[in-house]
């Protein structure tokens, strides 16, 4: 029988409960996952501090501890055409069936193209948002109890937050 693989597209800067909330609803539904890494080819900017190489990082180590089942970390740059985005989407990811994702434009997009789209219900949305999490890096206020240990732990790693400060022009 053929798997069913569902696409959760996200910028993941960074990668919180919230969305990990979602993957494992996706996971009750799908035999396989695929994460897109969204706008990889951004970072070192207040609204997107981490590499790509670190989204797939955090990410993986993260469905590593949470979900069972087969899952591919797939970034993909954004491109200056809304109207070929699926199509460049789903050039670089492995077959997809089913989409999820709150964005309306994504969501748009991804119907206009003939695929089922899902939107889950948000998750506690005012704490658990990369917004909230970057501003909270920086006022020095917690923002370690949002992310999975290890995502706490790829930050810490490759000195986030500092990077956050150094590209916000703050200290
Ligand atoms: N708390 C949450 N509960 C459920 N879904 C969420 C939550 N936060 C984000 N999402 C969804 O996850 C997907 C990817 O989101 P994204 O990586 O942009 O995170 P974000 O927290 O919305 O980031 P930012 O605040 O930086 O825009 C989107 O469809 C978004 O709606
Ligand atoms: N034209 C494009 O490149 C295009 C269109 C729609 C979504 N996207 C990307 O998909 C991702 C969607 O993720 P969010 O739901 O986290 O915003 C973003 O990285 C966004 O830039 C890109």
């Amino acid at each position: 029988m053929e798997k069913i693989r569902g696409f959760y597209i996200g910028r993941f800067q960074p990668y919180h409960y919230g969305h990990e909330s979602v993957i494992k609803h996706i996971a009750e539904e799908v035999d396989e996952i695929v994460i897109g890494i969204g706008s990889a080819q951004l970072s070192h900017s207040p609204n997107n501090p981490f590499t790509a190489g670190e989204r797939v990082l955090m990410v993986t180590h993260a469905l590593e501890e949470s979900v069972s089942l087969p899952f591919y970390v797939i970034p993909i740059e954004d491109i200056q055409r809304n109207a070929l985005w699926v199509s460049h989407a789903r050039s670089i990811s492995p077959p997809f069936n089913e989409v999820y994702s709150s964005n309306p434009l994504v969501v748009r997009l991804f119907r206009e193209s003939g695929t089922e789209v899902i939107s889950p219900e948000m998750y506690e949305r005012e704490n658990y948002s990369g917004t909230e999490i970057r501003r909270r890096m920086l006022a020095g206020e917690d923002w370690q109890s949002l992310v999975p240990p290890v995502v706490a732990g790829v930050i810490n790693e490759t000195d986030g937050v500092r990077r956050l400060h150094d590209v916000s022009g703050s200290d």
